[in-house]
């Protein structure tokens, strides 16, 4: 009996405690959010939970059940991808999602979210939602005010033409090889698994080129174990962003690591691993530099250290009063950067990559819309040689690929923001609310790039062609701008911008041009599966849609459909 009423009071009155907390805050924050006088919807627990995102996959069949369905809907970080504007359809172009945690206000207003990008002093990145990036050091991403123009300043010398150049030729060599490997060695046909590995090795390679200057040939390359290292670069980045939750989660709940003991030794040593790497890198730049030399010159990696070094020299011959702040970047910010640059450098581009494969396999047509393109710009130049300055600028349709992929399923399905200091207005369609400091403003970049009132009734439709403009004197095509009315933002805008938005789209035609060029795709009939191209064709597009978003979204089941590479 006493061991009975202890056992009780060690247990329950904890977890009584626990709930009537969380029911309070839940109270608060709900009362608080009625004041806003926007449509509500209330949740037990939510994304903010990191306990929720653990058990949450197990659950996510539950979205589906009518009348409560709707809690582990939006308790899913990125419930933007699954529902686009379907969500805004119900509750309205803004509504509050409220839970024992911060209050979220999720916008679908185009106006606003190209301000909210813009005025950067006001409207913050969140620190409890940026601190993912943080597991190296601080950098550009994450931080905010003054820190974040100092970061910026070392970090822009890298993304320059002279790199761009770089990206190009890289991208052209690697995507050559990779076809060459492809058809060379599977009889030319990949499962969509496949497909995203080829992609990732494509990306991480241009990146560890032009990001690094270290120059790899995609078969073996990057996955090879140097001496002083136990595993590959290429597998110990893999397994840091696929198990990016639990490098956060690890550190903010220790007992985890005590729950799981060979998860937790896998992440400090694949962390380990990583930060030798790095060090390495920034070691052997730092040397050329100090030395007096110029490193390379054209990677990223060898313009920030050399930024970084210039800024010290600055600031030591510039006058200092006491307690001056630092000009230049310590060196777990240093880290930090190269650590964010290794995550938004590869994994961003290698999924426009990979998301951009089975809509061009299941579209003949567009691939032979931009094929055409494809024959006349590089008929006669030799595939060797194609110099960028004069090639890349004529791609047009290719890059139009890029942007309708990136409209369907960019990287990021909200962008986050909060102000600090003060409550601040926002006003969207006509509508002014005051909204509270450490207030989560979310917007909703999938409503916004989908929403049928902007985009027109086939905005849930792959189309390319959406993007290409023609000059009606000249016939010369163009990058078309968004629609009236409509903002396209998957590289964010403002000063924020994403510095790598002109990496990313030379790095995206160089390789779609290259396949282009000598080749066609088909969806792969999975003789144990399927027997016609047709229902290959539909395996392809449910792959694709069943996606959830690790970072960026990700394939559930990328093994149970592909493509086939055909010579033309
Ligand atoms: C398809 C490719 C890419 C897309 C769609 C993309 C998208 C974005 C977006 C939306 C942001 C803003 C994030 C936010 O405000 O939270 C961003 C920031 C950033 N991106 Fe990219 N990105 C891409 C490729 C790249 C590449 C190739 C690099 C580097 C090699 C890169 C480096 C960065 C950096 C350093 C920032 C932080 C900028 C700042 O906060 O000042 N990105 N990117």
């Amino acid at each position: 009996m006493v061991l009975y009423s202890t056992v009780l009071t060690f247990i329950c009155i904890p977890i009584l405690a626990v709930l009537a907390a969380r029911t309070y805050r839940l109270v608060v924050n709900y009362l608080r959010a009625r004041k806003l006088g926007i449509p509500i919807v209330v949740l037990p627990f939510s994304w903010q939970d990191e306990w929720w995102v653990i058990v949450y996959p197990y659950l996510r069949r539950l979205r589906d059940v009518p009348g409560i369905g709707y809690i582990f809907l939006f308790s899913y970080h990125s419930w933007q991808q699954d529902q686009r504007y379907r969500a805004h359809r119900a509750y309205g172009d803004v509504f509050a999602i409220v839970s024992p945690n911060k209050t979220e206000i999720e916008v679908n207003d185009p106006v606003m979210a190209v301000e909210l990008q813009t005025q950067y002093k006001t409207w913050i990145k969140p620190q409890p939602i940026y601190e993912i990036f943080d597991g190296f050091g601080p950098n550009v991403i994450s931080v905010n005010g003054e820190d974040w123009q100092r970061h910026r300043r070392v970090v822009n010398p890298g993304f320059r033409e002279q790199n761009n150049r770089l990206v190009w030729d890289e991208s052209l060599r690697q995507a050559r090889q990779m076809i060459e490997v492809v058809t060379g060695r599977s009889g030319a046909r990949r499962t969509m698994l496949e497909v995203r590995n080829d992609c990732v090795l494509i990306a991480m390679h241009v990146l560890s080129a032009a990001g690094f200057g270290h120059i790899h040939d995609f078969d073996g390359g990057f996955r090879e174990i140097p001496q002083g290292h136990k595993t590959s670069l290429a597998e110990a980045l893999k397994f840091l962003l696929q198990n990016i939750i639990f490098c956060v989660v690890f550190k903010n709940l220790p007992v985890l690591r005590w729950m799981m003991p060979a998860l937790s030794r896998q992440v400090t040593a694949m962390t380990n691993e990583f930060t030798q790497y790095m060090k390495e890198i920034v070691a052997y730049n730092r040397a050329i530099t100090q030395g007096g030399g110029n490193s390379s010159g054209a990677d990223i990696v060898s313009a920030l250290v050399e930024a970084d070094e210039a800024a010290k020299r600055e600031q030591k011959m510039a006058v200092q009063g006491a307690g001056a702040k630092p000009m230049y970047l310590s060196d777990a910010e240093l880290l930090g950067n190269l650590y964010l640059f290794n995550l938004a450098g590869f994994e961003t581009t290698a999924n426009a990559l990979t998301y951009t494969i089975p809509f061009l396999a299941v579209n003949r047509e567009i691939q032979d819309w931009a094929g055409e393109e494809v024959d006349a710009v590089l008929k006669g130049r030799d595939g060797e040689k194609l110099v960028y300055e004069e090639v890349f600028p004529l791609l047009v349709r290719c890059m139009a690929v890029m942007y309708e992929t990136l409209r369907l399923w960019g990287p990021t399905p909200s962008l986050e923001r909060w102000c600090v200091d003060q409550p601040h207005p926002l006003r969207v369609q006509g509508q002014e609310i005051m909204v509270p400091v450490e207030t989560y403003v979310s917007v909703n970049l999938y409503a916004i790039h989908t929403d049928p009132r902007w985009w027109g009734n086939d905005s849930l439709k792959w189309k390319p062609q959406r993007w290409v403009v023609v000059d009606p004197a000249t016939g010369k095509e163009s990058i078309a701008h968004p629609p009236p009315g409509a903002a396209f933002l998957p590289w964010s805008v403002g000063p924020r911008v994403c510095p790598g938005k002109k990496f990313s789209q030379v790095e995206f035609v160089a390789v779609i041009s290259t396949l282009l060029r000598e080749y066609r795709l088909k969806p792969l009939i999975m003789e144990e599966k399927m027997t016609t191209e047709k229902q290959a064709a539909s395996a392809l597009m449910e792959v694709l849609s069943d996606s959830m978003n690790v970072i960026t979204p990700k394939m559930r089941r990328p093994e149970d459909a592909g493509v086939v590479f055909v010579r033309r």
